[in-house]
């Protein structure tokens, strides 16, 4: 139960829930906390491959969502799979990046925990956010906007569409790094992951201080999805067509409107970062 200021009970890892096979249920020690649309799903997919990781199937959202949070952290470790001891469990829930509360109770149920931040070129994110809005308005049959018309308003970059704001990175950065050191929050660059992914899971991989596990065989092109599938223990599998999707077109003049909208914010999150991207 929370207690009476609203904050989780301190954490239950004295009293792990246990199974009999060995196994028990444990806090994370390792969040990736977005961005929505970054390549949450294939990082954390891929980071599996590593024996010493387990990782919670579904988005636990335990610290943005009050419903959640107010269950305490008995609840969140309800949610983790079971693990061997020596075993890390790893959550993803991308909505954690943009939520300015989510910090501040990160940091209080573990001020050690090893932070993933998966950012790609926020242009694209912004594309593939609206093509994730798209799709789940189309199966709901429900009217869809053209891009176009949410992304201008009166000539102008529309500032009140949402999905801009998420890519909107050093504004989110600022309220980690009021909580978290650079050292404590890794940032994969997300657009590499797509274009190689191994070298970047090795990057992960050594900030996690993991042991080498994954390696170049783990992965192979899939030219069909267009993406990098996974291969494990000899089972190959793609992720879910969900992901990947093709991106509406966008008229040249708008998308260059784009690209310069963001450039005075990307410049700020690389100073925060003190690393740069290769963003448009
Ligand atoms: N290997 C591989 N296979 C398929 N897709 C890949 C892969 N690596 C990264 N990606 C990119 O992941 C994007 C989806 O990001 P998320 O998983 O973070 O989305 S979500 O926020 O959880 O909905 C998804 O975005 P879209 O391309 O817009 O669909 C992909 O570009």
């Amino acid at each position: 139960r929370p207690t009476a200021d609203g904050r989780p009970p301190l954490p239950p890892t004295s009293l792990p829930t246990s199974h009999p096979n060995g196994t028990l249920q444990q806090l994370p020690k390792i969040i990736i906390i977005g961005v929505r649309k970054g390549g949450t799903r294939a990082l954390i997919e891929m980071l599996s491959l590593h024996s010493a990781v387990a990782a919670a199937q579904n988005e636990v959202h335990f610290f943005d969502w009050e419903s959640h949070f107010q269950k305490g952290l008995p609840w969140y470790l309800s949610q983790m799979p079971y693990t061997f001891p020596g075993q890390l469990t790893v959550e993803k829930t991308p909505a954690y990046f943009t939520s300015s509360k989510v910090p501040k109770r990160i940091h209080q149920m573990d001020p050690d925990i090893k932070l993933l931040l998966i950012l790609r070129d926020p242009t694209e994110r912004v594309l593939s956010d609206y093509t994730q809005v798209f799709y789940n308005r189309l199966q709901k049959h429900k009217h869809c906007q053209p891009i176009e018309s949410v992304l201008v308003k009166d000539g102008e970059i529309n500032l009140g569409y949402k999905a801009l704001n998420r890519s909107l990175y050093y504004v989110h950065m600022q309220n980690w790094l009021q909580y978290f050191t650079l050292g404590s929050i890794y940032v994969v660059d997300g657009d590499e992951l797509i274009r190689d992914p191994f070298p970047e899971m090795k990057k992960v991989e050594s900030f996690l201080n993991l042991e080498p596990q994954i390696n170049t065989s783990n992965f192979y092109f899939n030219k069909t999805k267009g993406f990098y599938c996974l291969r494990d223990h000899g089972r190959e599998r793609c992720l879910h067509d969900s992901k990947g999707r093709a991106h509406p077109n966008v008229a040249p003049a708008i998308l260059q409107k784009l690209y310069q909208f963001f450039h005075e914010p990307n410049q700020k999150f690389f100073e925060l970062v003190g690393r740069t991207f290769n963003w448009k």
